[in-house]
């Protein structure tokens, strides 16, 4: 199977726009559609109180109810999820779709975007998605403010390293 034949999807949620600069450098670099988790309800506060609400929201265990998708993602050969560490975790829009997707004997790719402390968020991710393959996993250091043209360097070549091992796979 050729490269063109590989249904490729990047799904990701963002808050500030950290993981989707680096979701939309991935789609663009492999071709593939992109999906952004968009939660009903998005509180809007961008000061301290971020951190209280989005804390709290972790600690709860909140998965909160999400826009409809337009593609389904589980159609797809390859699929690369991202997300912003939150509480040293993935952020609870990610947990949505692990709840509402029934991804099995997939090929995927884990990101995550953080500021300076990953925690578990990758294991926990990993834990999550137990049943398919996890071939690639990277994470990124406030890429909008921090050396962006590296980090989206680092973005395309790990996209394409993914989809390498998809093509050689099949
Ligand atoms: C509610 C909340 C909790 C956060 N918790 C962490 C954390 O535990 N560790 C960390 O390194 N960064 C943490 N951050 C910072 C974000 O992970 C970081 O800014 C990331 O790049 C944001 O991605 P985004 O712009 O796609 O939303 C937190 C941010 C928010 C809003």
């Amino acid at each position: 199977m050729g490269y063109g034949d590989i249904k490729k999807l990047v799904a990701y949620y963002s808050y500030e726009g950290n993981t989707k600069l680096m979701a939309e450098v991935m789609a663009e670099e492999i071709g593939a559609d992109l999906l952004r988790l968009k939660p009903k309800k998005e509180i809007q506060t961008k000061g301290f109180s971020k951190y209280l609400w989005g804390g709290s929201q972790i600690i709860m265990n909140r998965r909160p109810e999400l826009e409809p998708f337009e593609v389904n993602p589980s159609e797809y050969d390859l699929i690369i999820i991202g997300t912003p560490v939150w509480a040293w975790t993935y952020a609870p829009p990610v947990g949505s779709l692990f709840k509402m997707v029934d991804f099995n004997d997939h090929s995927m790719g884990i990101f995550s975007c953080h500021g300076g402390q990953n925690g578990k968020t990758l294991v926990h991710m990993k834990k999550a998605l137990q049943g398919n393959h996890i071939i690639g996993e990277i994470d990124f250091f406030e890429p909008l403010s921090n050396n962006q043209a590296v980090a989206v360097e680092k973005a395309q070549q790990w996209a394409r390293e993914l989809l390498d091992k998809v093509v050689g796979k099949k």
